[in-house]
């Protein structure tokens, strides 16, 4: 029986897409423009694997042996954040964008948040998730009023120190805010983002976050993994975005690292079907924070654990790295941007150095896992399964 590891590496994007204007994203390149910023960038492994082989990836010096096959994607949804981003990966098209609210929450919105939990709102504006703590941190902790944020994603933030508001207390308000964010508001994710610290400039958020997304639309490849009594194991914040659907297990992680340990772990466990990690850090840590060296820093320690993901396979396993969108950390703004993202897939079975070309969409990924583990294909999507086996 096949096993899949997927390693969905968060907002490493590798270009803009033909429609990436209309999103307000001009030359953007999250890899390319990292590259470029630091051309003495060390990512042996990925190299190796075939990322600088993907068309237009001419930043990267590319390798004449590459051991996986490789190629990209474009975005058939209207959207660049990462729900839209990995349910397409699954299967499910996002053809009406989420609704995003540029001047923050309207009052009614805001009246029922206040009234059903008993603490006023402050902020209510798009910002980074940063730097709006420097802005009301100090206020929330004298007062427990409650920061609620935007940005240019579906997103509804509720960000409270864990010392003034309780972990409980936060997941409770997120749960309030998706019953209400729902029908015609409804947002992609309410996400809770606490956070500790002494006073301004010395806020920093934990890994206690949480998001709670829609059910996804339709059925995804995880469902139809799961029904075939296979395991859909979730690392990271996976489980969240699918709000649990077609997961039979997950495990949420510190960092990219315990993501990679925690991966790692379930690999050398018997279990069948797909392991689904998804590395936040890229896009939450450095990506959304324009920290560019920060981005380098946390490709080149990624690279450098992927010998160790591969000493991990068994010989049957598949094991497939993409992005979900881009966020490029030197273009304008904090927010996400519109790229290809970049696919490599690595295996015994798989033949070395197959370029799978430019693919019209994300969904291509999830068909090819539903072919390899031999499940129901979902709706949307071409297996590129018979190109890449031996
Ligand atoms: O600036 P922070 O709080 O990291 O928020 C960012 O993270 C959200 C989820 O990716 C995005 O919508 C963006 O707002
Ligand atoms: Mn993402
Ligand atoms: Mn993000």
């Amino acid at each position: 029986m096949k096993r899949v590891i997927w390693i969905v590496i968060d907002s490493v994007g590798i270009g803009a897409l033909p429609d990436s204007e209309k999103f307000g994203d001009t030359n953007v390149n999250t890899l390319g423009n990292i590259v470029k910023t630091y051309p003495d960038i060390k990512i042996p492994n990925l190299i190796n694997l075939g990322i600088g082989n993907i068309e237009g990836a001419d930043f990267l010096q590319g390798t004449k042996t590459p051991i996986g096959a490789f190629g990209k994607c474009g975005e058939l949804s209207q959207g660049k954040d990462t729900t839209t981003g990995h349910w397409e990966m699954t299967g499910v098209l996002v053809e009406t964008p989420f609704k995003t609210f540029e001047n923050g929450f309207p009052k009614e919105i805001i009246d029922e948040f206040e009234s059903k939990t008993g603490r006023k709102v402050v902020a209510n504006k798009p910002a980074s998730g940063t730097a709006i703590l420097d802005e009301y941190g100090e206020h929330q902790m004298k007062t427990g009023d409650v920061i609620v944020y935007t940005s240019a994603d579906s997103v509804f933030q509720i960000a409270a120190h864990e010392e003034i508001i309780p972990l409980e207390e936060l997941y409770k308000m997120c749960e309030i805010a998706r019953e209400i964010m729902m029908g015609d508001n409804a947002v992609a994710r309410i996400i809770a983002r606490p956070y500790i610290g002494e006073k301004k400039g010395c806020f920093t958020r934990t890994s206690n976050r949480r998001d709670y997304s829609l059910d996804p639309f339709e059925p995804t490849v995880l469902d139809n993994i799961k029904e075939s009594n296979l395991d859909v194991i979730g690392v990271g914040k996976i489980e969240d975005i699918f709000n649990g659907q077609g997961i039979t297990e997950a495990i949420h992680t510190h960092d990219n690292m315990d993501g990679v340990d925690q991966t790692i772990n379930y690999m050398k466990k018997d279990n069948k079907g797909l392991i689904f990690t998804n590395l936040v850090d890229f896009d939450s840590k450095y990506g959304h924070r324009r920290d560019t060296l920060g981005y380098k820093k946390a490709l080149e320690e990624f690279d450098l654990r992927i010998p160790e993901i591969i000493d991990s396979m068994k010989d049957e396993d598949i094991l497939i790295i993409n992005a979900d969108h881009g966020n490029d950390p030197t273009y304008k703004g904090t927010d996400h941007t519109r790229e290809y993202i970049p696919v490599i897939v690595y295996g015994k079975d798989v033949k070395e150095g197959l370029n799978l070309g430019i693919r019209d969409s994300f969904a291509d990924i999830g068909a090819t896992v539903a072919d390899i583990l031999n499940v129901k294909m979902p709706k949307h999507g071409k297996s590129f399964k018979t190109e890449i086996v031996k």
